[in-house]
């Protein structure tokens, strides 16, 4: 295969002479002097290219052929650094070749796409897309139709469309109407639209297989088609921490190539009924009252996430709450080993072999007949009562804008676990040095308030009476009731390492910096606060407070590679700049 698809030949670009080869997994040109001597060349992997056309083609402003017989135009990926972002930005590089003879051509032609064939089986040709027109800035419709739909378009994708007119209409296309046909759906819109495209393909897959869903010890089926984000929303994490920047160009080009990246899904469960699944944030406390709080402010747009979010801290709460967890092996990975899931993740890799190379013998992380979660080799489940500023459960990293490194910067993409965070109640100076660490390298996991457990199952409760006592006074949970009720922190120093004890029979106390920082915030904030937040489960508001939750490993698989490494790509060229370069 690889010697039929060799070719080599000169070929003109321009008036510069080039010695071209195609080896089957790389095309190359390199320039020539006239002492036959080679200059600089251009290696384009074949499973970048994005198309390859007769004649010298442009697509901007508009799509322009110039049907002459001894040329032909390649389009390919392009990387440019980009500023900000931890990723690299994508864009059509577009290089026009001249050949000697029209039978020259006809052959290049021929031959670059047999190799594109053979070198991206996963290339979609017919993609089902959903646009939130309302998602973000409301920009949806306006990117799909000037930067992604001209990009499908050359690569000879066809798309059927579907603006949506209410919510939830994705998911429920998804669950019931025909998808024969389709390679892909794609998502214009946030991480809620996303959420649809999630729920709609997990349903209709495990309805196809015979499954049910409601059972946390199931062994979902992962879905066969793949899920492709164009990033038209606020928080967009799930784009960011599969692809590493937002931008709908980089993200429609992953779509054409027809990459590949497996995510883990939690699935969350109350007294034996599904109730959602999440990729990103499953938050209770801070972030479930920020998700409420927000939604009252829909129409500042992707502002009302920060102005819901200093309304919260100024009102100071910590709820108490029962967090039971089913650690994973910790000689897999540790969410505190420093080390990043980049594209080609090592850890991820050897998930993939244990998930599914070895799911029929009793290794497995649940038996999938065993609905009490008992197998042998599940291992103990660990559990911890207190008062906690936040409850947070992430499969992925969920980098954003907002936290370039993301709530767990370790944590895995495709590793069948999810990373839970959980903050005790601290004095408010605390937590905003923890918050405030998200937006920065510094390590929001080294505050002795803060735990963090890489886990395969969660299960979170209320101490009981709670649900029933509906709100408390504020001043309870600040200054006015004892350090005992409090659970307040104290570090200890236990095998030579800081450890952090909260309400487990030990002693507490509670430092001045504490007793100096609360009351002052108390002064802003409500008298009455509710006894039980909600949980935030992808940006959605859970109807439960108690929730038993399972991560399912690589259950579905987005159009996307990771965060490439910027020091291990070595075509990328200098960092991007929007004023003088057009997108095309
Ligand atoms: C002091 C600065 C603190 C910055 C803290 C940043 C933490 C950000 C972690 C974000 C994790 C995001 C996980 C993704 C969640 C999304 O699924 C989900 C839905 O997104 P969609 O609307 O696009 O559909 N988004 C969310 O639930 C939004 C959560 C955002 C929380 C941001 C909170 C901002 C807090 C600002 C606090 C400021 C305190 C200042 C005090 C003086
Ligand atoms: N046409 C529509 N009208 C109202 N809501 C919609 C529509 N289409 C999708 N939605 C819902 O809007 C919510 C937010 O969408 P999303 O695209 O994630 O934007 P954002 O990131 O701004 O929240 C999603 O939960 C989705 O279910
Ligand atoms: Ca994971």
């Amino acid at each position: 295969m690889e010697t039929d698809l060799r070719l080599e030949s000169s070929l003109w670009v321009g008036n510069k002479r080039y010695r071209a080869v195609l080896t089957g997994w790389h095309f190359n040109w390199t320039e020539v002097d006239k002492k036959n001597r080679d200059k600089k060349t251009i290696s384009v992997p074949v499973a970048e290219v994005v198309g390859v056309e007769e004649g010298r083609v442009e697509i901007l402003p508009q799509k322009s052929v110039e049907d002459t017989d001894k040329d032909f135009t390649v389009f390919y990926v392009k990387r440019f650094s980009s500023g900000g972002s931890y990723g690299l930005l994508w864009r059509l590089g577009r290089t026009q070749f001249s050949c000697p003879s029209r039978a020259l051509r006809d052959q290049w032609t021929k031959h670059l796409r047999t190799a594109l064939k053979t070198h991206s089986p996963l290339r979609p040709h017919r993609l089902l897309v959903f646009i939130n027109p309302f998602g973000g800035k409301k920009k949806g419709r306006k990117i799909y139709h000037s930067v992604v739909a001209p990009l499908f378009e050359l690569a000879g994708i066809s798309s059927h469309v579907i603006v949506t007119e209410r919510a939830n209409q994705a998911r429920d296309h998804l669950l019931k109407k025909d998808l024969a046909g389709f390679d892909g759906v794609v998502c214009v819109g946030g991480d809620g639209m996303f959420s649809e495209l999630l729920h709609g393909l997990i349903g209709r897959t495990q309805q196809e297989a015979g499954l049910c869903e409601n059972d946390p010890a199931v062994t979902l089926q992962p879905c066969p088609l793949h899920i492709g984000i164009i990033p038209a929303g606020s928080t967009d994490c799930v784009c960011y921490a599969t692809v590493g920047v937002i931008d709908p160009v980089t993200s429609a080009l992953h779509i054409i190539i027809g990459d590949s990246q497996p995510l883990d899904v939690c699935s969350v469960h109350q007294a034996s009924s599904l109730v959602h699944y999440s990729v990103s944030l499953l938050g209770y406390g801070f972030y479930g009252d920020v998700l409420a709080e927000s939604e009252k402010h829909r129409w500042m747009g992707p502002l009302r996430y920060d102005y819901s979010g200093t309304m919260v801290y100024l009102s100071n709460r910590s709820y108490a709450g029962i967090v039971h967890y089913l650690p994973a092996d910790p000689q897999d990975s540790s969410p505190r080993d420093r080390t990043r899931c980049l594209s080609g993740c090592s850890v991820c890799s050897r998930s993939t072999e244990r998930l599914f190379h070895q799911s029929s013998d009793s290794g497995s992380l649940y038996s999938s007949h065993n609905s009490q979660y008992t197998s042998d080799s599940e291992g103990e489940w660990v559990t911890v009562e207190g008062r906690f500023r936040c409850v947070s459960l992430t499969c992925m990293s969920s980098s954003c804008p907002k936290s370039p490194l993301g709530l767990s910067p370790s944590a895995h993409l495709a590793d069948g676990t999810g990373d839970l965070i959980l903050v005790w109640d601290t004095h408010p100076l605390g937590f905003l040095k923890f918050l405030y660490r998200h937006t920065s390298t510094q390590d929001q996991f080294d505050l002795p308030f803060v735990e963090v457990h890489r886990v395969k199952a969660v299960r979170f409760s209320l101490p009981s009476g709670k649900e029933e006592e509906g709100y408390e006074d504020m001043g309870a949970t600040s200054s006015a009731i004892d350090d005992e009720e409090r659970g307040y922190i104290e570090t200890v120093s236990r095998n030579g390492s800081q450890q952090y004890l909260a309400e487990r029979g030990t002693e507490r106390r509670t430092t001045n910096e504490q007793k100096a920082a609360t009351p002052i915030l108390c002064g802003l904030c409500c008298s009455k606060a509710p006894a039980v937040s909600v949980w935030n489960c992808d940006g959605e508001i859970l109807p439960n407070t108690e929730i038993d939750c399972r991560i399912h490993g690589q259950l579905v698989r987005l159009y996307a590679r990771g965060i490439e490494d910027r020091a291990a790509v070595h075509n990328c060229s200098e960092e991007h700049d929007n004023k003088c370069e057009r997108i095309f």
